[in-house]
């Protein structure tokens, strides 16, 4: 685990986010001695037996696909999708790891596709995502060009998930720190700042607008997706309790509220790019994650409508400058 991050301190010693060596290094520590104590051990060992096999076929591209046929044994197979099981839930990608297709609960591929036409070409690009989950866009990101690509999330399996993909593509430029967004100093050094299905987790979503933009250089550019309602620039939804049986959903503006939001935090040309109803075909149960999905937050008798009777999840793509 030290040695992930050690090789994170290597890379950034001599670039623009050096001076993140201020702080990082004590937070990972303290990190580390909290995390000992759950269930990232035992993480930790799926790690550790996951079968060494190398390969030059990788496809990021079009989407997540390490591996060619006949690299990996029937058995080394079979171990594999054992130890990638103990890491259940998997909730983002899919993956496919060698043959073994990781059919996760989103199909976060449709987000990418989505966004991407939109945004500003990622070759060269130091980009960061924010709450990036298993990061599967971390993937896609250095699949369009990105030079280096950083996510962050405060999930310890998403940590090991994301390790586990690694450890079958050990591409040294794309890495994934446990922290929240919380946890960043002013960085602004990143050339492109994604944050998706982040924002409606904040308890203050303007503090969390102000803190990505902080991440950006001059005139970088923030992708923005999150969850919004119907409505004109004084429209919010603030669940009286839970939205999408989800106990930490605090706010879910229009997208008009959100552009509103956006420019008063300094960010200039705001744009919304696009806006989709979230499908039962994008997230579902799978063999990947047998949990409660989407077809169980929506009211059976209209899923135009949550389980709680708010409108049915819809998410905005936004872009903008800082
Ligand atoms: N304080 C925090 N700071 C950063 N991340 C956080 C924080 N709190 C929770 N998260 C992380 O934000 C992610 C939100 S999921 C979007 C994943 C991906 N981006 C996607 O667009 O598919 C959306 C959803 O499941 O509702 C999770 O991985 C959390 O661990």
């Amino acid at each position: 685990m030290s040695a992930w991050f050690n090789q994170f301190y290597a890379a950034i010693a001599q670039s623009p986010l050096s001076h993140w060596l201020e702080t990082l290094p004590a937070q990972l520590k303290h990190w580390q001695q909290e995390a000992s104590h759950g269930d990232l051990p035992q993480w930790q060992k799926v790690l550790k037996n996951l079968p060494e096999v190398s390969t030059n076929q990788v496809d990021i591209v079009s989407k997540v696909a390490i591996g060619a046929p006949g690299e990996m044994s029937e058995g080394e197979q079979k171990q594999t999708t054992h130890l990638l099981k103990r890491m259940m839930p998997w909730r983002k990608g899919p993956f496919n790891v060698h043959g073994i297709e990781i059919n996760t609960e989103w199909r976060s591929d449709w987000k990418w596709d989505r966004l991407l036409p939109h945004i500003e070409p990622l070759k060269g690009r130091t980009v960061l995502d924010i709450g990036c989950g298993s990061g599967y866009h971390l993937w896609r990101m250095r699949g369009e060009g990105a030079q280096f690509v950083v996510g962050i999330d405060p999930s310890d399996l998403f940590l090991c998930q994301f390790q586990a993909i690694k450890h079958f593509n050990p591409d040294e430029n794309v890495h994934l720190l446990p922290l929240g967004v919380e946890a960043l100093p002013e960085l602004k050094a990143f050339d492109t700042v994604f944050s998706m299905g982040v924002l409606y987790h904040r308890r203050s979503p303007i503090d969390f607008l102000a803190q990505l933009k902080a991440q950006l250089r001059p005139g970088g550019e923030l992708v923005l997706e999150t969850l919004v309602i119907e409505g004109d620039e004084n429209t919010v939804l603030v669940p009286t309790d839970r939205y999408a049986k989800m106990r930490n959903v605090w706010f879910i503006p229009s997208t008009a509220a959100l552009k509103l939001w956006m420019e008063r935090v300094g960010f200039k040309d705001v744009q919304i790019k696009d806006c989709a109803i979230t499908t039962l075909d994008e997230q579902r149960k799978t063999d990947w994650m047998e949990n409660e999905s989407l077809v169980d937050f929506l009211d059976p008798t209209d899923t135009s409508k949550t389980i709680e009777g708010y409108p049915a999840p819809l998410r905005a793509i936004l872009t903008a400058k800082a």
